[in-house]
């Protein structure tokens, strides 16, 4: 897979890719990250890249030329259609779902805004989604193409060895993750769970999957849809109710 970031600037996100499981995808060439700062393209001895935006107001905008032109770079460096998505709070919420799809793909360009923004006309003729990573303002796109970046990488084949986990993940069923432990057993900060340790492994997939449950029915009810339950699942989620009860 490759990923090409158009920004102003490229080491930030690719910094992001150069540690833990997805800096080892790089170095194994499961995956590949390239920079493309619009500042190389621009015309004129002040490179300029921003400019004031039309009908006033504060901060710049950014300019379409030199992003077009980053852009065009971009996407001639290697062979193949590139899904080109722009972070900006203006986008649809990534979702994990989002994300897998994202990860089928072999190319993505990652466009980060700086200043106000981008000219709208650039987006109209240059971007294929939106995406925003959570409901706040950052200064630039790069912490959140940099969030795509691990996001998607560590779910390429390969990526995380069956030892890592990301299968169980949250989110990759639609519910919040189990709670985890290792050693010790006895620590002054508590114990571990029994069931954790009686070695039968059903009884310890129902616990998870009841904490699961319970944990997304207590802090994301939102993800929880109870109605899509199965059985099992509705007999797990009244057991930890339950519990809590006792
Ligand atoms: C400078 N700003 C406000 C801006 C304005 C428009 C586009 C990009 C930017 C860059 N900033 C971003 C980018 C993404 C997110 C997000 N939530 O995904 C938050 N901030």
């Amino acid at each position: 897979m490759r990923i090409d970031i158009v920004s102003l600037f490229p080491e930030f996100v690719a910094q992001c890719a150069a540690f833990g499981v997805v800096g080892r995808a790089v170095e194994r060439g499961l995956l590949s990250v390239h920079g493309f700062n619009p500042r190389d393209y621009a015309e004129g001895n002040y490179r300029r890249v921003d400019d004031r935006p039309f009908g006033g107001g504060p901060g710049m905008v950014m300019l379409i030329d030199p992003l077009r032109a980053s852009l065009r770079a971009a996407r001639e460096a290697a062979p193949g259609p590139a899904r080109v998505v722009y972070m900006s709070p203006q986008g649809a919420p990534l979702t994990q779902a989002k994300v897998r799809e994202l990860a089928g793909r072999e190319r993505l360009i990652l466009l980060c805004g700086r200043y106000e923004g981008i000219d709208e006309r650039l987006i109209r003729a240059e971007v294929d989604e939106e995406i925003s990573i959570g409901d706040y303002v950052l200064s630039g796109g790069e912490l959140a193409a940099a969030v795509i970046v691990d996001a998607v990488a560590r779910l390429r084949e390969g990526v995380l060895g069956d030892a890592e986990s990301a299968v169980q993940d949250s989110f990759e069923d639609g519910l919040l993750d189990c709670p985890h432990y290792t050693r010790p057993v006895e620590h002054d900060l508590g114990t571990v769970p029994e069931v954790l340790m009686s070695g039968n492994h059903a009884e310890i997939a129902k616990w998870r999957r009841m904490q699961s449950l319970g944990r997304t029915w207590q802090r994301r009810p939102d993800l929880l849809d109870e109605a899509a339950l199965s059985k099992a699942d509705r007999k797990l989620l009244e057991a930890y109710r339950a519990a809590l009860e006792a």
